[in-house]
């Protein structure tokens, strides 16, 4: 026999196969746009706004134009331009995926929660930060992260979290570190080594006391915390070529981190087993609340717990430090302000307040909330589709339609663009004005904290902790004055604040 005998039957095969997995293909393509055909008329849906791409196959145009204006730090105005010019609902590409982004509040609440299991985190996020968060509930979906949250929710409902005496100690640190002179102090910077000591303390039931021991090992393990969360905030920009981009900085950061991190949970995992043969219980040492010792209760597995308190020191830390310096940022350009929470915060004559009267000081909550819509600590968030859906509003020339959102889609919403609609605050909503909250209620139009259920799991210890710090730093300093001329640019990260941190002088009560 030769060989062309034999190769004839064999590529008769091969032929035969190939056209029938077309066939397959194209028929599974053909059923697939049949029933996406039938939501788009259905629903009524029709196209939102076309981003206009120069390259519309990847976007690499729109991909270096953010890249850029992250670079000039005016990535926020970027994107607020783009909604301006585009309108609220627009489509585009990010690399290979279809991007819708939306600042609607009705399209957003579809997608946090009215039409949650129709979205994941996917792909983009977890890409960018799985190096430093492994499976951890910030990454996780489906299954995985309601085991995440259901791991975490406990230790959170704790009326424990909220202990003030724990805080006030790091306060005290805090307003030690505060020039009394009248010379000129960046608090951006304190309220950094601050919160990166309450949440180590909260965490581990040991700060790093960074605002002591301002120049030693704490600076740069701090360091390295921040590049590993900016270095994966630049990879999720970069989307899937990110992994043909070198990130040397990022690596080592991360190895850092986890070393620290890991240390901690040796240590804590024998201090447990000799407590647990001593009949004590862990979570209650000496009377003082740890993050670390409640999860031990729970599980004692070390690769889970280091991806949850990476996930909980990312997700809080810089968060509530980004609150307090873009609330203290225009406290001291505004002075009347200032004075308004002077009075309220007066009625306590001197005393430390309770967690109740915190909760009851109306004019504290309108200005955190005020400098959460103006200056929103996580001004973007996004999810991935995992199946044909719709989203409420969006299509067509007039918005008003509803927008076919096709499975793998990734919809991206910006908090900062969207609390800064003039149609939904007012000809002033570029202003910061507190007072704008004795009549509003919060809603989908405000989402500091993002929604539905995988809304902020630290929502209450942010506030607590931001409201008790700005209370007894009002108590103990009678003026907060700017001593910077320049506006407010951002700094963004995984979170935004103000670049230029937050230069004022103090003048003590
Ligand atoms: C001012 C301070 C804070 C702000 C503005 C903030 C904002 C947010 C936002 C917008 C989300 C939702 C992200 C998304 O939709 O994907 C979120 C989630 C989360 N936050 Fe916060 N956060 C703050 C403080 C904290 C603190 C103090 C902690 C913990 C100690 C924390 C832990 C978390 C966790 C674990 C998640 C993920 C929840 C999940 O996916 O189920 N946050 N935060």
């Amino acid at each position: 026999m030769v060989m062309g005998d034999l190769l004839s039957p064999i590529l008769s095969l091969v032929l035969g196969g190939t056209v029938l997995a077309a066939l397959y293909l194209l028929t599974r393509r053909l059923a697939t746009r049949r029933a996406q055909q039938k939501i788009i008329k259905q629903c009524g849906c029709k196209p939102p706004a076309k981003f206009p791409l120069k390259d519309p196959f990847f976007g690499i145009d729109a991909i270096y134009d953010a890249l850029r204006a992250a670079k000039t730090k005016s990535f926020l105005d970027h994107k607020k331009g783009h909604y301006e010019r585009y309108g609220n609902t627009f489509s585009s590409k990010l690399s290979t995926l279809s991007v819708i982004s939306t600042i609607e509040p009705e399209n957003i609440k579809t997608v946090l929660s009215t039409a949650f299991k129709d979205y994941v985190v996917g792909a983009p996020r977890r890409d960018a930060f799985f190096p430093v968060l492994g499976n951890s509930v910030l990454l996780a979906d489906g299954a995985q992260w309601e085991h995440s949250r259901a791991l975490l929710r406990p230790s959170f409902a704790s009326s424990q979290v909220s202990n003030l005496s724990t805080l006030d100690t790091h306060v005290e640190n805090l307003i030690r570190a505060i020039p009394r002179d009248g010379s000129a102090v960046d608090l951006g910077d304190l309220f950094q080594r601050y919160t990166a000591d309450v949440t180590t303390d909260f965490m581990f039931g040991e700060s790093i006391q960074s605002l002591s021991h301002p120049k030693s090992f704490q600076d740069h393990l701090m360091r390295a915390f921040r590049d590993a969360q900016t270095g994966g905030e630049r990879r999720f920009r970069l989307g899937s070529f990110a992994k043909f981009v070198p990130q040397p900085t990022f690596y080592q950061a991360v190895n850092r981190v986890h070393t620290y991190v890991d240390a901690h949970i040796d240590k804590a995992i024998k201090q447990h087993e000799m407590l647990q043969q001593s009949h004590n219980d862990p979570g209650q040492e000496h009377g003082k609340y740890v993050f670390l010792h409640e999860l031990l209760k729970l599980t004692g597995d070390g690769q889970t717990l280091r991806n949850e308190l990476i996930a909980i020191f990312f997700a809080g830390r810089d968060t509530t430090s980004a609150l307090l310096s873009n609330l203290f940022f225009v406290l001291a350009r505004n002075p009347h302000i200032w004075q308004r929470l002077r009075d309220e915060v007066n009625q306590l004559q001197g005393r430390k307040p309770t967690l109740d009267e915190l909760k009851a000081m109306k004019y504290l909550g309108c200005c955190l909330n005020e400098a959460l819509r103006l200056y929103p600590v996580v001004p973007a968030s996004s999810r991935v589709a995992v199946r044909d859906t719709v989203l409420p509003e969006g299509g067509g020339v007039d918005e008003k339609s509803s927008v076919f959102v096709p499975a793998g889609t990734l919809v991206v919403f910006h908090y900062f663009a969207l609390h800064q609609r003039k149609d939904l605050w007012g000809p002033d909503a570029g202003e910061f004005r507190p007072e704008r909250w004795q009549n509003e209620k919060t809603s989908w139009k405000f989402l500091p904290f993002g929604g539905g259920p995988r809304n902020c799991i630290g929502q209450q210890f942010a506030l607590t902790e931001a409201s008790y710090t700005t209370v007894r730093l009002v108590q103990t300093f009678s003026a907060v004055m700017s001593r910077d001329t320049e506006p407010w640019t951002e700094s963004l990260g995984a979170t935004c604040s103000s670049a230029n941190g937050v230069k004022v002088a103090m003048t003590p009560c």
